[in-house]
Order: C-alpha cells, then sequence, then structure tokens
C-alpha cells in the first residue's frame, strides 16, 4: 500500500481527512510524522499555501502529499481573516483566543449579517510532479456565542443551515457530509483513487 503525506500540523484535519479517504486503499501519514518539516505558510492566496505546503512535503520526503489551506470569509468584515485565519489574533493564537477576536469584531452585527463561508484549497503533488488544485466551500453564519465541542477551529461559533446546528455539535460524519473539506476531497477523489492504484 503507498503512503500519502498529509501535508498539515493540524490533528483535526487529519482526523478528517482519515475518515473521509477511509476506503482507498493508502496509508495516510502527515507532518505528526515527519516533526522536522516546517512550512512557511507565505502565499497570498489558499491556492499558494495549499500548493507550497504540498511541493515542500514532496520536495523533502519523495511522498505524495496533499496540502489542505483552508480558512473563513466574513461578509461583514469584507471577506477577512481569509488566508489569516489560523493567525487572526496573533502568530500562535489558539482556537479560543482567534474565536473570541472574531465575536468581538462582529460586536453589533445582527444575526441576519452574520453571513459567512469556510473555504477549503487543496493540493494534491505526486512524486513524479504531477499537481492537482480542487476547492470546497460551507455557507454558514457566525453565531453569537460558542456551542458544541466537536471539530476545531472556529467550528463552535459556526452555524449550518443546512445541518441545523454548528460544525462543532455535528458528528464526525455529519461534518463530512457538507463541509468545504469534504466538497475538495470529492473533487481530488478520482486522482487518489488513481494514485492508490498506480
Ligand atoms: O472551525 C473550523 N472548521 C474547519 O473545518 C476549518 N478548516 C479550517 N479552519 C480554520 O482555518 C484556519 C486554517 O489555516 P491553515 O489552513 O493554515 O491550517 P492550520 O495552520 O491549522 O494547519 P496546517 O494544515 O497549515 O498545518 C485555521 O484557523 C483553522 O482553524 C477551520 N475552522
Ligand atoms: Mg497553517
Amino acid at each position: 500500500m503507498l503512503d500519502l503525506v498529509i501535508a498539515t500540523k493540524n490533528a483535526g484535519k487529519l482526523k478528517e481527512f482519515r475518515e473521509m479517504l477511509s476506503d482507498i486503499p493508502l496509508n495516510i501519514i502527515s507532518l505528526q510524522d515527519f516533526p522536522g518539516i516546517e512550512v512557511e505558510e507565505n502565499g497570498d492566496t489558499f491556492e499558494e499555501n495549499a500548493v507550497l505546503k504540498a511541493k515542500r512535503v514532496v520536495e523533502l520526503t519523495g511522498i505524495a502529499s496533499l496540502g489542505d489551506d483552508s480558512g473563513l470569509e466574513v461578509a461583514a468584515l469584507g471577506g477577512r481573516p481569509g488566508v489569516h485565519t489560523a493567525r487572526f489574533a496573533g502568530p500562535r493564537a489558539s482556537d479560543l483566543e482567534n474565536i473570541n477576536k472574531l465575536l468581538n469584531e462582529l460586536k453589533g452585527v445582527p444575526p441576519e449579517k452574520r453571513q459567512a463561508r469556510f473555504v477549503c484549497c487543496l493540493c494534491l503533488v505526486l512524486s513524479d510532479g504531477r499537481i492537482f488544485v480542487e476547492y470546497g466551500y460551507l455557507e454558514g453564519y457566525i453565531i453569537l456565542e460558542p456551542r458544541g465541542t466537536m471539530g476545531f477551529g472556529y467550528d463552535p461559533v459556526f452555524f449550518v443551515p443546512e445541518l441545523g446546528k454548528t460544525l462543532a455539535e455535528a458528528t464526525l460524519e455529519e461534518k463530512n457530509a457538507v463541509s468545504h473539506r469534504a466538497r475538495a476531497t470529492e473533487k481530488i477523489r478520482k486522482h487518489l483513487l488513481q494514485y492508490a492504484r498506480s
């Protein structure tokens, strides 16, 4: 069975990928298995960052890699935090600090004006250098107070109308049925199947 390195240090993303790709015969590893690898995310777009994560990992390991760069675009904030979502409250901000900064910036914004979307850009780089890029989106609202304990990141304040709950109130299966990451993964699936058979 071939290895696939998910070019991430985010345990939440990794858990979601493992579940979504469980039917594909690939041995899924991540940067937890390569603690020396650091990737500077200095791109201006999700795509630039997803590509540089996956390319760097292939360069350093020689193994095919899937890079995920994702984030939150909030309408009332003109699309921020966008590509800076992980660092919204500072370079090493915790999920809680990021959520608090978001709720503070949205103070006084009424519920119907709190539209947001999650964006996920996935980049698959094979060891022969071939590159595939796909996007997925999830529309929702930023609620006034965190709700739920599952998931990661901003999940407790992201309400999804099609689920009727926040992403942190959704099970892994429910989140993976609709999420930005799941939708991008569906589009990249054919390339992963081909790689697994190669
Ligand atoms: O509530 C959430 N549910 C999600 O499904 C989700 N997907 C992404 N995000 C947030 O967007 C930023 C990504 O930044 P990011 O792509 O640089 O990832 P990261 O730095 O966490 O890990 P890595 O993959 O770069 O190692 C981080 O703040 C994540 O919390 C999410 N938040
Ligand atoms: Mg990151």
